[in-house]
């Protein structure tokens, strides 16, 4: 016997939280509930405004077209299905056959858009390797070449993420390299997406020395997993990629090709985010993933985020919209 149930979310956001050109003041979302043989699963299908190339209400629409094929016993083809949907879905079968394993890799890369002081004393608290990121390319390509080097330079063990999100022009990226002391250039694990055109952040890698790794690009039309000169990584944000099944497989090609695969949140609520973080205890163990969105939010959904203290709306308070 099966029967399923999709639940709608709003989760009010920290008041700075800005993608791309919009500022997203609540997070919006489904929770589906799988239910077969007295088990009961979950998973969350969140489009992200800006990012994801569907709009939540069309994502919840494909989910009970699903979900209906699903309690009718259906097989489902998820490779079809819009990413968020894939992912959601995925993540709630995963957990009823009780494949996705239990424990989470919980050590997150912290993340920095602001006052570079607050990421000194956190990654000076961090046990182990000292991981952190920073958004670039939203002011000044040299006030962020500035900003780099002096972490590089205050924190010597550190690798440091940097993420551009293809906002720069390749003149404005060399001007951002011109400040990172050569020396230092090691000290940066990867700068995601420096320029628009993905050739642009190629030819930028080889000439600078700094490692660049893809995001955006394992999202464009025809992507492939190769290793190319200068290339660290690939990011992956299963929200706007897909099913498990074809997250892990690009996981796998990555370390095939000799790439570091790091998951990463588009930002989920708590539910979504404890699952990406047991996807990567699972598929990346050694690997740090970028997770550090909890602060961006106001409010936790069913179950807390380890050391998270803000509340809790548990399931109960949410609507459910559909059910079979
Ligand atoms: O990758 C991380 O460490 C955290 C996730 C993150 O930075 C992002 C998630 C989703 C949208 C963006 O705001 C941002 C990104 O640009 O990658
Ligand atoms: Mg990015």
């Amino acid at each position: 016997m099966r029967s399923a149930k999709l639940f709608q979310y709003q989760l009010p956001m920290d008041s700075g939280v800005i993608l791309r050109d919009q500022r997203l003041i609540t997070r919006e979302g489904w929770v589906i509930e799988l239910c077969q043989d007295q088990q009961r699963a979950y998973g969350e299908i969140a489009p992200l405004p800006e990012f994801s190339v569907e709009t939540a209400t069309e994502a919840g629409e494909q989910a009970q077209q699903l979900l209906s094929q699903w309690v009718a016993g259906e097989t489902l083809d998820l490779d079809v299905a819009l990413p968020s949907v894939a992912f959601g879905i995925s993540c709630a079968l995963a957990e009823l056959a009780a494949e996705l394993p239990a424990t989470g890799n919980y050590l997150v890369a912290p993340l920095c858009s602001g006052d570079p002081d607050d990421l000194v004393v956190r990654l000076n608290q961090m046990p182990g390797e000292k991981v952190a990121k920073i958004k670039v390319g939203m002011y000044e390509a040299v006030r962020d070449g500035i900003v780099a080097n002096m972490l590089l330079e205050a924190i010597p063990d550190m690798q440091l993420r940097l993420d551009a999100n293809r906002q720069w022009t390749p003149l404005k990226a060399q001007q951002f390299a011109k400040y990172i002391r050569p020396e230092h250039r090691s000290g940066i694990a990867f700068l995601e997406e420096p320029c628009r055109e993905p050739s642009d952040s190629l030819a930028f890698a080889q000439q600078t020395g700094i490692n660049i790794a893809w995001d955006e690009t394992v999202r464009d039309a025809g992507f492939e997993v190769k290793a190319e000169p200068g290339v660290a990584a690939i990011i992956i944000k299963p929200t706007l990629i897909g099913s498990l099944e074809r997250c892990i497989s690009l996981i796998e090609q990555a370390h095939a090709a000799g790439l570091i695969a790091v998951i990463s949140s588009s930002i989920e609520s708590s539910l979504g985010l404890n699952q990406l973080a047991r996807l990567a205890q699972w598929q990346t163990p050694n690997v740090i993933p970028g997770l550090d969105t909890m602060q961006l939010f106001q409010a936790q959904l069913m179950q807390s985020w380890p050391g998270c203290e803000l509340p809790v709306i548990p399931l109960s308070e949410l609507d459910v919209v559909w059910q079979k």
